[in-house]
């Protein structure tokens, strides 16, 4: 061995020494013989990848180093080996599930008699009366189900389905014929006519027949059987007695999976039947066992998976038909429920054409628009927010009437507002800033009962040449099969600003479709399609727009009254104790005040009695202890809450009002 390794360094001969000196020595494990085998193999491999040792000495060494090793591995001797092949090779086997387990005969016993041997087998017995093997002698084993081959129904061509009690067998032809005269072998041979109706019991397990063999059974009552060697020990053993079945009957094949009476045991279900119930056939036939073959495991998975799709399909059609969109049909408001931007996972489902359910068009006019921007239109559509009525819009009453007027009621009842009583297509409420112009679109939204969209003009905006004027569109056609529908514009001037030659060509062309629609909306007398605008700046949209927008209505600041009322309101509210002359100075000292700002004086003054609570005390403080609301708050508040609007601004109003307003 030695001599073998000549050329090996000195130092790895040193270690192979030593290493062979402990395997002789014997007092070395089989762990340490093994593993000193193995530093051998390995030391062989270095000295003959480095050149010190030629193939052949390598080869002649591995080959004695490799057998000795693997003779420690596996030897089942656990003084001097560790026997890992046959410990893993047993654990491997007591573990481990062979497939082979799992593997199941292609022969049924329906199939079997479809073989071409048996089918020749049986015409020949038939034909000269006797059979190469006399099928009340046989006993069919296939795929678990064990069966007499009398038993079964076998209708030879020419015999009649009614030949019951004849041993002799006929062909069985077609094939559910074939599964339905698969009886249970433990029958009753008196009386044939009962089928199957012996107590089940298992089959299989207790006597696994080879496919065809001889039955050995004992001999017993075979008087029912003249040419039958067949034998039965009534309930214990089969009997073979050919049964004839009526495959057809389907009530028959239901009622094998019925209450689980006698006779409702005697029928097996066809193929057809059987294979999607999977492993639950030959549990009911008696043999308990949860196995299922590939196929019928691969079915119910199906049907499950199928199943489950179903489900998840009609979740998401529902998410379709309630929530059509993300964020669509959303409540607004700080007491609205939040809604994910991201897509939860139900919604992501796709229908089968791939396309994601929440982007499929619900009407069939907008399947022209991508899924996307009906999306984003939907978006935009404001289904409830806090609820705002006309009594809490002072003053206005000539606006609210004129509001009332051509949206509210035409909306409820249009078939009055019908030819000339027909409401315009498009109103403009301007006026100066904090006037309630946004408030009387929300008001619109809550009692028009009309589909309120809600459009900001950075909505209809977008960077790619093209996608505004579709989305103009698209809010147009949505608008149509969600009518009667009223289409808020606030700061509509933005949109609809005058069109001059530097302007981009986007937004240019994004207006020209605004007036398009408008006019579409307009010419088409059964459309209910309301577009309100709300403008500050009512001098910088565009002179079209000012045409279509035909009921153009000023919102002017409010009056003394609509001042009382305001303060009224937003008084009764809190604890205070206003006079009612200190009310009229304040009404009287709030003159050229807008509602933002006479609601800002409340709050600044409704803020007085908290500052004169001293810092030590605000934290201990209760809430009754607060002092009520004075009119020297208001006198404070008045010193610094001044009005919005100038003068200046407040003529330019008047003029456009004189001008394009329609307004008394
Ligand atoms: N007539 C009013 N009655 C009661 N409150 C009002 C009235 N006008 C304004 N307000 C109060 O002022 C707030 C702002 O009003 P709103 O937003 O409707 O003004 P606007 O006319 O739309 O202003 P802008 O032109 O700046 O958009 C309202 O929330 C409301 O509290
Ligand atoms: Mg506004």
């Amino acid at each position: 061995m030695l001599t073998q390794s000549k050329s090996m360094s000195s130092a790895h001969l040193d270690e192979w020494q030593r290493r062979s000196f402990d395997i002789l020595s014997g007092s070395c494990t089989p762990e340490q013989t093994a593993d000193a085998y193995r530093a051998h193999i390995l030391s062989i491999q270095y000295a003959w990848a480095n050149a010190e040792l030629s193939s052949a000495g390598a080869a002649s060494l591995l080959r004695t180093y490799s057998e000795r090793y693997t003779s420690v591995l596996d030897s089942d001797d656990p003084r001097t080996g560790l026997n890992n092949y046959a410990e893993s090779a047993l654990h491997l086997a007591r573990n481990q599930k062979n497939h082979s387990d799992k593997w199941e005969s292609s022969l049924t016993v329906e199939n079997v008699f479809n073989l071409p041997c048996v089918q020749r087998m049986m015409r020949a017995g038939l034909e000269d009366g006797t059979l190469p093997v006399d099928l009340a002698d046989v006993n069919i084993s296939v795929g678990g189900v064990v069966s007499g081959g009398a038993q079964k129904g076998i209708a030879l061509p020419g015999s009649s389905s009614g030949q019951q009690n004849t041993h002799r067998p006929a062909v069985l032809s077609p094939r559910a014929e074939m599964g339905r005269g698969v009886c249970n072998p433990f029958n009753g041979a008196a009386d044939s006519t009962r089928g199957c109706e012996a107590p089940p019991r298992p089959l299989l397990a207790q006597n696994p027949t080879p496919i065809f063999s001889h039955n050995d059974f004992n001999s017993g009552n075979a008087s029912s059987l003249p040419q039958s060697n067949a034998s039965y020990t009534s309930g214990t053993n089969v009997h073979n007695q050919p049964v004839f079945f009526s495959s057809t009957n389907p009530s028959k094949r239901k009622n094998f999976y019925g209450s689980g009476t006698e006779s409702n045991r005697s029928s097996f279900p066809s193929q057809a039947e059987q294979e999607p119930r999977g492993g639950g056939r030959r549990g009911e036939e008696g043999v308990s066992t949860n196995f299922r073959s590939a196929r019928e495991q691969l079915i119910v998975d199906q049907q499950k998976k199928n199943s489950h799709q179903g489900q998840r399909t009609s979740a998401a059609n529902v998410a379709t038909i309630t929530k059509k969109s993300l964020g669509a049909n959303r409540a607004r408001g700080a007491f609205s429920k939040f809604v994910s931007p991201m897509p939860k996972q139900d919604e992501e489902t796709t229908s089968e054409d791939n396309t994601p359910q929440d982007m499929q068009p619900v009407d069939e006019r907008l399947k022209n628009f991508e899924p996307k921007i009906i999306e984003l239109i939907m978006s935009e559509i404001m289904d409830h927010g806090p609820p705002v009525a006309w009594d809490e819009i002072a003053g206005l009453e000539f606006a609210k009437a004129t509001i009332k007027e051509i949206v509210v009621w035409p909306m409820l009842r249009p078939d009055i507002f019908t030819g000339l009583r027909g409401p315009p297509k498009g109103i403009l409420l301007f006026g100066p800033p904090g006037t309630g112009k946004t408030l009387i679109g929300k008001c619109i939204a809550c009692q028009s009962g009309a589909t309120f969209f809600s459009i900001s003009a950075s909505s209809l905006t977008s960077k790619w040449v093209g996608e505004g004027e579709k989305m103009v569109r698209a809010l147009f056609a949505i608008a149509r099969c969600h009518q009667p529908a009223v289409i808020f514009i606030d700061e509509i001037d933005s949109l609809l600003s005058q069109r001059t030659d530097g302007e981009h060509e986007s937004s240019r062309r994004i207006k020209t479709e605004f007036l398009v629609q408008l006019d579409g909306a307009a010419t088409s007398a059964e459309d209910r399609i309301l577009v309100v605008g709300a403008t500050n700046r009512p001098q910088e949209i565009d002179e079209a727009a000012r045409r279509r927008l035909a009921k153009r209505l000023y919102i002017p600041l409010p009056e003394t009254e609509a001042r009382r009322q305001i303060v009224t309101n937003l008084m009764s509210r809190e604890k205070n104790q206003l006079g009612a002359d200190e009310m009229e100075k304040v009404v009287l000292d709030t003159d050229g005040f807008s509602g933002a700002d006479m609601t800002q004086l409340c709050r600044e003054a409704a803020l007085g009695p908290i500052r004169s609570i001293r810092l030590s005390d605000i934290a201990t403080i209760t809430a009754e202890q607060v002092r009520p609301i004075l009119y020297c708050d208001f006198q404070e508040a008045l010193k610094t809450v001044r009005p919005s609007v100038s003068s200046r601004d407040l003529e330019l109003y008047e003029e456009w009002n004189k001008t394009f307003g329609c307004g008394r």
